[in-house]
């Protein structure tokens, strides 16, 4: 049988301990405040922002959302960035990707003053985060290290194998698996016999973007799989980068889509934006 990761309930158990963080530190004078900049409508993005501003007010920190619309020039967004990292009430800042393609992503991530940069995507946050240098986590990987921490799952001498390389999961997470003394591989698009190196993954982490792209024969018998994609299928169910049904009966335990690394993302967020005050001076 293999077992489930419940990304939902373990989500709750991390929210739930934050929560009765956040009352120590309320009744110790320290509250954070949460900026969610968000440009345009795309729905799915509607849904993520949401889910944050939720669980903002579950553990007991203030949000402020700023919806700009889609015609927002990129000047105008480096204006309101350079505003909150200005604004003292502001503790974290998160502006919600993918932005519209006029605007420089990067240089919007860069302009987020490393101090509030919640997401952990500043070149700051990165580079600590490679050398071992304590900084923000980046939220998806963090909350797949959760994951697997608290489903008992060891990360030590692994071998683990990430599918994708981008900034936001792939990289992060091959940071994070040998900061737990895993052996990490990254593949990508270009990588020769994908299937050969998957094969070999103790603990496969599967970003590639591409709707149940990852079946069986990808996967090693007794496998841990955890899927980060989050797609729609044709009846307008959520799925993910694994052919779940497919694969499921080969691992030793897999994630779902939804439930699984969807909500531990929300929850790392949450644990940035507690961790803006947790060496806070105490205000008078
Ligand atoms: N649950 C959550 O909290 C989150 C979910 N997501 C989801 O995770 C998925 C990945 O997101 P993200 O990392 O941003 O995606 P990107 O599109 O930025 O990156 C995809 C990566 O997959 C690689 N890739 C694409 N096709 C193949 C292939 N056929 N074989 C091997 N590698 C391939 C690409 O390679 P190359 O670099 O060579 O192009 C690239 O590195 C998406 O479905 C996204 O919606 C993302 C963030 C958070
Ligand atoms: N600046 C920035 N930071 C991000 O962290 C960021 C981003 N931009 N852009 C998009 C991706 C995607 N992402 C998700 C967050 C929660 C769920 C989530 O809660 N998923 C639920 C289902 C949600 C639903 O019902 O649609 C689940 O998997 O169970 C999914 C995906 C954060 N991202």
């Amino acid at each position: 049988m293999s077992q489930l990761i419940d990304g939902k309930k373990i989500s709750k158990q991390i929210k739930d301990e934050l929560k009765e963080e956040v009352l120590k530190l309320n009744a110790a004078g320290k509250s954070a405040c949460l900026a969610v900049v968000q440009v345009g409508d795309d729905p799915a993005s509607s849904v993520y922002v949401n889910n944050k501003k939720k669980a903002c007010a579950y553990i007991g920190i203030r949000s402020k959302a700023y919806e700009l619309p889609e015609s927002t020039t990129e000047e105008e967004l480096v204006s309101l960035v350079e505003e909150l990292n200005e604004d003292d009430e502001v503790n974290g800042i998160l502006v919600q990707l993918p932005l519209p393609e006029h605007i420089d992503e990067d240089k919007i991530i860069r302009t987020i003053s490393p101090e509030k940069d919640v997401d952990g995507f500043h070149p700051v946050s990165v580079g600590r985060l490679w050398i071992g240098e304590k900084g923000f986590l980046s939220c998806t990987p963090a909350g797949i290290i959760q994951l697997l921490k608290r489903s008992g799952i060891e990360i030590e001498g692994k071998e683990c194998v990430i599918v994708g390389r981008s900034n936001i999961v792939g990289k992060p997470m091959a940071a994070l698996l040998l900061r737990e003394n895993g052996t990490v591989t990254v593949t990508h698009s270009r990588t020769k016999n994908l299937k050969e190196v998957t094969k070999r993954a103790d603990i496969l982490i599967v970003a590639i973007g591409k709707r149940q792209y990852i079946t069986a024969d990808y996967v090693k018998e007794g496998a841990v799989v955890i899927d980060v994609g989050m797609h729609r299928d044709e009846n307008n169910h959520l799925c993910g980068d694994v052919d779940f049904a497919d694969v499921e009966p080969h691992t030793s335990a897999i994630t779902p889509v939804p439930g699984g690394v969807g909500p531990m993302t929300i929850a790392m967020l949450m644990n940035n934006c507690v961790e803006t005050i947790r060496t806070q001076e105490e205000r008078p």
